[in-house]
């Protein structure tokens, strides 16, 4: 089905979280077979509820921009269209002539049923994990239900092959179909502009500067990863997720080293959650446990403000809002800290956690349908795994145990002049400054809440 023609017609490079020219197998199959039409179609509708966020928009205008520099760079262009893909494709191909259509496959629910509705005209490659996610099942055939398991099936094929070249040259078709330009999509916020404070680099280069960067921090990433106010992670989310490096080729930069192994699982994790939604496409809309959508869960208005409450960075819990505030002005939260925040609104303030996973997937530059999804039941307990909804997080203590002090002075500035170990719990100590607020519930009032409703279900 994708064997090479005679006549090099074009073939179509289709685009999607695989912004990059390195380790790129889609570009390199489509060179083989013809002048290569790179195209990126902006999707607003097959995607439904889950088209891009405003902060993913932000990212994607910088990707989008370097990629197209990268291409005509090899004498090359990126056509950017906008429409759903499946049409916008079909159109291309019958408008270009091109024999057919090269693409790295996807996860997501809405892109494999495009994918399935492109047919034969649709040649896939995998190159955006370490292994193809829904290859790794049980005996029985079906997805991992844990991650210990899923990675001791997955070790077994490690380490991934090495990453392909990037072409020094692509051949272009006699004549470039037509493009919209990137500034009529307004991708970027303005009136307000609320990405003043992102400070980030999209694209390729950026990606392997980052990635370079962290290969000498890689030894203490297993103790600093899981402190907020240290730079004790790689950052590399928002890179990995519009695919500006491969899997791979971080796998291989970072090396096989035995302290690299814990970073090796996060990023296996990616695979997991793959693999996970690819079994269960509607795990971002359904408790992975049905009965756990029987909970009763506040609503209303009072329910409401504390919702605004907790997206504002304003519950009266430092930590909490520490995370919510980095999170609003940079796209992006420490791990440690979407964990706090996640339960904290799901279990402390008993509000649905589809809520919030729907604020991260707006706010998060890497907002990602399966690892947003799987995380956020995972936090919630009401995933397929064995995380019990009464498991509640403490934000104080883990606060106080993740040394967030500097942390939460850099983002609550209210509390900037307040010593440690006050500036965790000021109330408890007595010196909440007037201007930042009380907490929006006690932790033992939260928790008893919290139980007795599960106890409801
Ligand atoms: C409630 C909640 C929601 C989340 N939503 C997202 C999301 O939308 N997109 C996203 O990429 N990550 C999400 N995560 C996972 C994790 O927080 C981020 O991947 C991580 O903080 C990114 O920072 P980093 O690149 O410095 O990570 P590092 O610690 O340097 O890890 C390297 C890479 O491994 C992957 N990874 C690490 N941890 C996880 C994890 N738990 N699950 C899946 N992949 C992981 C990421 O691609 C990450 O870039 C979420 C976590 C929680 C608790």
């Amino acid at each position: 089905m994708c064997v090479a023609q005679v006549m090099p017609s074009p073939v179509l490079l289709w685009l999607r979280q695989d912004l990059r020219l390195r380790d790129q197998p889609a570009l390199i199959a489509a060179a083989e077979q013809g002048p290569v039409i790179p195209v990126y179609v902006l999707d607003d509708e097959t995607p439904g509820e889950w088209r891009m966020g405003g902060a993913q928009r932000w990212w994607l205008h910088g990707s989008l921009s370097r990629l197209s520099e990268a291409l005509e760079a090899r004498g090359s262009r990126l056509i950017l269209r906008r429409g759903p893909a499946v049409s916008v494709l079909q159109n291309l191909l019958a408008e270009t002539g091109a024999s057919r259509v090269h693409a790295i496959r996807h996860y997501e629910p809405w892109w494999r049923d495009a994918e399935a509705k492109l047919g034969e005209a649709l040649c896939l490659h995998e190159g955006n994990h370490l292994r193809r996610p829904d290859s790794v099942t049980t005996g029985c055939g079906g997805a991992y239900r844990v991650f210990s398991a899923f990675w001791r099936a997955l070790e077994q094929s490690l380490p991934p092959a090495g990453p392909l070249p990037m072409p020094a040259t692509i051949a272009s078709p006699d004549a470039w179909p037509v493009s919209d330009t990137l500034e009529d999509w307004a991708l970027l916020p303005h009136a307000p502009d609320w990405a003043t404070g992102f400070d980030w680099q999209a694209g390729e280069d950026a990606a392997d500067i980052a990635a370079r960067a962290f290969t000498d921090k890689v030894s203490q990433y297993e103790n600093a990863r899981n402190l907020p106010a240290e730079q004790g992670t790689s950052r590399l989310s928002p890179h990995l997720h519009f695919g500006e490096i491969s899997p791979a080729t971080l796998w291989h930069m970072i090396g096989p080293a035995p302290e690299a192994l814990k970073f090796h699982k996060e990023l296996a994790w990616r695979d997991f959650t793959s693999g996970l939604v690819a079994a269960m496409p509607d795990y971002a809309e359904r408790a992975g446990r049905p009965a756990m959508d029987t909970l009763p869960w506040r609503t209303g208005a009072s329910a409401q403000a504390d919702l605004r409450a907790w997206q504002r960075g304003m519950t009266g819990y430092p930590i909490v809002d520490a995370g919510m505030r980095q999170l609003w002005t940079t796209g992006w939260m420490h791990n440690r800290v979407r964990m706090l925040t996640a339960s904290f609104l799901v279990k402390h303030l008993l509000i649905d956690w589809r809520e919030g996973e729907r604020w991260f997937w707006d706010t998060l530059v890497d907002a990602d349908y399966g690892n947003n999804a799987v995380n956020w039941q995972w936090v919630a307990g009401t995933g397929i795994d064995a995380n019990m909804f009464s498991r509640i997080m403490a934000p104080l203590s883990q606060s106080e145990k993740f040394d967030a002090d500097d942390y939460i002075r850099r983002w609550v500035p209210e509390l900037a002049g307040i010593a440690d170990p006050a500036i965790h719990d000021p109330d408890a100590h007595g010196v909440r400054p007037s201007a930042y607020p009380a907490k929006i519930i006690g932790h033992r009032e939260a928790r008893e809440r919290a139980l007795a409703a599960n106890r409801r279900r």
